[in-house]
């Protein structure tokens, strides 16, 4: 009796442990069906300037939604109640802080991570980055995703826009503008982590491979005045806006055609964009750039060998699926290993990572 009770007991336990796990997998699921509404209450929030209005000079002061909604719209008008929604969704993302009153009132201000949405002393945040993400353009090409399957070498932005990306940029000052303030907004902060860990003493003439705006060899200069020149080498369109800065010269062209000469070659967050033939490529004409013993400093998201549910891995895998299908269908997120055997078949003869940063790795490639 006590055995068979025992048993019952025991079934009953793991059909109560299945139930439990079932309800929290539709949960997972149905978090997943509705994950839209978070990047796009952001961008929304973002437009809006709900965080400017929260931050006002660092006061970072926890208000309600229609004291947020007074300051965002002066003359009235708007609606506290949708807004406290976003806010409410947003703060259980961890972008704003919720206080709650006694009265039920519903206040907010600035996390960690909502503080990255507000502008730095160079006008630069990560806001730039999410209104970049989330331009009509790129918008329009997500539903393409599973075309990357189908057919690979149909590239999804250019099916639905016409042209490819950075081509699409290139005949829009607004966008392209917008797109180099979100790549500097990246930069800077991880810059500065590059420079606490990475030396770059005994180098003259440094190349930066994509440099984009040429903030990083500004940086790079700034601390190590033996670096006398900088070249920013990156698209003709790209380096046409770019500004004037001491000591750096723009030069416009393809790294898939050439790359100019320097004692050291910097290439930062540009090898995603290319498929592996073409990053051989650019290895190839980097190798024929440098001088004998000379270094490949190369700075990507580097993905780990395992797959693993941390927020590492997660952004650093959703990154890949952006790349594939706003960049290019083979143009990817690589693992060190990947990296070690591009530059292994173009001639490099060791590579040392660097793991600076949770997004991104420093990989010095030795010729
Ligand atoms: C993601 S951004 C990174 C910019 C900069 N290196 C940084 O980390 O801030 C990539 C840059 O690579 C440039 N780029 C992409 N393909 C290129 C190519 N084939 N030749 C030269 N530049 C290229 C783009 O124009 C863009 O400025």
């Amino acid at each position: 009796m006590g055995e068979r009770h025992e048993r019952v007991e025991r079934k009953k336990e793991v059909t109560n442990r299945s139930t439990m796990s079932e309800s929290k997998a539709r949960l997972a699921i149905l978090e997943l069906a509705h994950m839209m509404g978070v990047p796009m209450s952001l961008t929304a929030i973002i437009n809006l300037k709900v965080p400017d209005a929260i931050w006002q000079d660092g006061s970072n002061t926890p208000l309600s939604a229609a004291h947020i909604l007074a300051r965002i719209r002066p003359h009235g008008g708007g609606d506290a109640e949708n807004l406290q929604r976003i806010l409410r969704l947003l703060a259980s993302y961890d972008i704003f802080n919720e206080h709650l009153s006694t009265g039920g009132e519903r206040r907010y201000s600035l996390t960690d991570i909502g503080k990255t949405l507000i502008d730095d002393d160079q006008g630069l945040s990560y806001a730039y980055y999410m209104l970049q993400h989330h331009q009509d353009a790129l918008m329009r090409t997500w539903p393409l995703v599973g075309e990357t399957v189908e057919n690979p070498t149909v590239q999804p932005f250019v099916k639905v826009n016409g042209e490819a990306t950075f081509e699409y940029y290139s005949k829009r000052p607004d966008e392209l503008n917008l797109y180099c303030k979100s790549v500097s907004s990246m930069s800077v902060p991880l810059m500065r982590e590059i420079l606490g860990v990475y030396e770059f003493e005994g180098v003259e003439t440094l190349v930066d491979v994509g440099g984009n705006s040429g903030l990083s060899l500004r940086m790079i200069m700034d601390k190590y005045p033996n670096v006398r020149k900088g070249i920013n080498f990156d698209f003709p369109d790209t380096v046409a806006c770019a500004p004037q800065i001491p000591g750096v010269t723009h030069v416009g062209g393809d790294a898939l055609d050439y790359v100019p000469s320097g004692d050291a070659i910097f290439a930062k967050w540009v090898f995603v964009h290319w498929t592996d033939e073409e990053c051989k490529m650019a290895l190839e004409n980097c190798y024929k750039a440098l001088p004998v013993d000379g270094k490949l400093i190369v700075c990507e998201p580097v993905v780990p060998e395992l797959t693993d549910e941390s927020h590492r891995t997660r952004t650093l895998l959703s990154g890949d699926i952006f790349i594939m299908t706003m960049y290019r269908t083979k143009g990817k997120h690589r693992t060190e290993q990947q990296f070690k055997q591009l530059g292994i078949s173009t001639g490099f003869t060791r590579l040392s990572a660097i793991y600076v940063d949770p997004y991104m790795a420093l990989l010095e490639f030795q010729k």
